[in-house]
């Protein structure tokens, strides 16, 4: 089933096109990734979607309900993780859940959220003295708490170090198995190649690609190569004649295929077929940066300085 539909979205400030035109659909249970370069128009399109900003022109659908006209029974629906809290500091975790709890007719047990998020010894402890890593754990259970049916979460370990975003990649998908429907925007292709079933790289307000990340990366990286070195004598004939090899070289002993496709299984089946094993066989692997830089023409930026988690 479906869980959200964005068609021909399109929305302006002023004078100035953030989104031109995004369509994209997510179905029920998929974490949907969405990345693309600054000022693409991902932010527009999230806050379009929870109602947050009213489209120009075109339609969104969660669960069957349009964001705007149904606001109160999306909001019941729908979770957002805000990029900035605005809490007071002196407020504790479970005095913040109890109040944000307090907003929904059917709110899920925040009890039962802290025990996921690994915030239950922290309950008690006030806004100001929770580390980095544990106030986006809370920004993620007050997403949480309202029991949506799918959330999204904008940027969500930005400034966060590489142990505590691996820790919130777990939690994300455990959170997934629970039957949550999960749209995650960010900038770390790590990230979205992780975590998403698909991605949508967004471009100058448009949609530039939709797929899951391993066909993205294969639309975008059509020149694959593979190194090896053998003992045996083989015959480049065995290579060449494939399919999928479109040059072979040899450079003191070392060969190097390239090719397209299903390259590095080509290869390996025309090696055994002539008996032949390869040694330090290597593969250049490309990942979805190189997708990210082929759909957008430019590179994805690289984390900023990191915050220690305490
Ligand atoms: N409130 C606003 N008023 C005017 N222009 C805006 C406003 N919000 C965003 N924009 C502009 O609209 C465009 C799209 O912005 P948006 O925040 O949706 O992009 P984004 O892809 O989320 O970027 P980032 O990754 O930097 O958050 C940008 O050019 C931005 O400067």
């Amino acid at each position: 089933m479906t869980a959200l539909e964005v068609r021909n979205l399109h929305k302006r400030y002023g004078r100035h096109v953030a989104v031109e035109d995004v369509s994209f659909t997510v179905e029920e249970g998929e974490i949907f990734g969405v990345i693309g370069p600054n000022g693409a128009g991902k932010t527009t399109t999230v806050e379009c979607i929870a109602g947050l900003r009213t489209p120009d022109s075109g339609a969104i659908s969660v669960l069957g309900l349009d964001p705007i006209r149904d606001r109160a029974e999306v909001r019941e629906r729908l979770g957002v993780q805000l990029q900035e809290s605005g809490f007071p500091d002196a407020i504790t975790v479970a005095e913040a859940l109890e109040l944000y709890s307090s907003y929904y007719r059917n709110p899920a047990d925040w009890r039962e959220l802290v025990e996921l998020l690994g915030l239950a010894d922290k309950r008690d402890t006030r806004y100001k003295a929770l580390s980095g890593g544990q106030k986006q754990r809370l920004s993620i259970a007050l997403a949480l708490v309202g029991g949506p049916r799918i959330a999204i979460l904008d940027e969500l370990t930005t400034g966060l170090d590489p142990q505590a975003r691996r820790d919130t990649w777990n939690l994300i998908a455990r959170v997934r198995d629970t039957g949550v429907t999960i749209l995650l925007v960010t900038h770390f292709m790590d990230e979205a190649e992780r975590l998403s079933d698909r991605i949508a790289v967004i471009d100058g307000g448009r949609v530039a690609a939709v797929d899951t990340p391993a066909a993205l990366i294969a639309q975008a990286n059509a020149v694959q190569r593979v190194r090896f070195r053998v003992r045996q004598p083989l015959d480049g004939r065995v290579l060449t004649g494939l399919p999928d090899v479109t040059d072979v070289q040899i450079t003191e002993g070392r060969w190097t295929v390239t090719g397209s496709g299903q390259l590095l299984s080509s290869v390996a089946g025309a090696l055994a077929r002539a008996q032949v094993v390869a040694e330090d066989l290597r593969v250049d692997r490309h990942g979805l940066d190189d997708a990210f830089e082929a759909f957008t023409g430019r590179a994805p930026e690289s984390p900023e300085p990191l915050q220690k988690e305490g």
